[in-house]
């Protein structure tokens, strides 16, 4: 795909730095979490981003959901610049980006139907009459296969419902950008395929573009029309997915495959056929 600055998200040059320590004498040296990262992701597109533990991918995650300000670069956002954190056209801008996290318990509310914080977070961002926001809200949950659980408290779900349940929280203000950080890396692995069945499902109903971190090769595979791989900060390789997983470009991208952990073709084949069997 090519890039077109109007459609979709363009990140240029993104840095991040975090402070290792302070001295008596000021401030201390500054590590680069993220080094200069540059891509572009289409409207309707899946951006895989892999790379080993530490190498930056949940930083980047965050930079581009927005949740944090990069130290420079930026991310522009179907042509418009995003505003400082915090800024009043950043809190319009920030119904468009939604981020689904690992762990959807720390995520909700445990004293509200999943119903009630769907409604929530439509109503924050707009105002609406209450049987209208019901109505928005029940229809999510269908949309997710939650039709029937509304009135459940999120201890009455288990993790792939209520992970469901945090992506149709998210996607009931309708982003154009879902950014899944190990957003399956904690469910069992069949529950793992429904749910990313469902974001197959979502991003193609939807014409949703997702950023989706996982450190599992596999799962990035399967789900991304491209792939991105980070190492100490930096985009070391980004292309076709097919492409980057039979003929990788560097060598560093060659020894994160082979580290998969069934790495005979015919091992992969079986695990990804058990794993995947519920995908179309
Ligand atoms: N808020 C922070 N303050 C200081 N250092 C941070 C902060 N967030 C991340 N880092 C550091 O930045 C580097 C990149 O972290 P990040 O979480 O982005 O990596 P990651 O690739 O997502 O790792 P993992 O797969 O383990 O989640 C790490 O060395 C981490 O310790």
């Amino acid at each position: 795909m090519k890039p077109s600055p109007d459609q979709g998200v363009v990140a240029s040059h993104l840095v991040q730095t975090y402070p290792v320590g302070r001295t008596i004498f000021g401030r201390g040296e500054q590590f680069r979490a993220v080094d200069g990262v540059s891509f572009h992701l289409e409207q309707g597109e899946t951006l895989g981003i892999v790379g080993e533990s530490g190498s930056g991918k949940s930083t980047l995650g965050r930079m581009i959901a927005g949740i944090e300000a990069p130290t420079s670069g930026d991310v522009t956002f179907w042509g418009q610049r995003y505003a400082p954190v915090g800024a009043a056209q950043w809190r319009r801008q920030r119904r468009l980006v939604q981020m689904v996290f690992q762990n959807p318990a720390a995520v909700v509310d445990p004293r509200w139907t999943i119903h009630a914080q769907v409604r929530e977070a439509l109503t924050t961002h707009e105002t609406l009459a209450r049987a209208e926001a019901d109505h928005r809200a029940q229809e999510m949950l269908a949309l997710v296969g939650l039709g029937t659980m509304g009135n459940r408290l999120p201890h009455q779900l288990s993790g792939g419902q209520l992970q469901r349940a945090v992506i149709a929280r998210a996607l009931v203000l309708q982003p154009k950008l879902l950014v899944c950080d190990e957003a399956v890396s904690a469910l069992d692995v069949s529950v793992q395929a429904q749910i990313i069945n469902l974001l197959l499902e979502l991003r193609d109903r939807l014409q949703l573009s997702l950023l989706f971190i996982s450190h599992d090769l596999s799962v990035v595979r399967h789900i991304s029309h491209r792939v991105g791989v980070m190492y100490r900060g930096q985009l070391l390789e980004i292309g076709d997915a097919r492409t980057l997983f039979e003929a990788p470009q560097h060598n560093y991208t060659r020894r994160l495959l082979a580290a998969i952990p069934a790495d005979t073709p015919r091992q992969r084949r079986e695990r990804d056929l058990k794993t995947f069997a519920a995908l179309p």
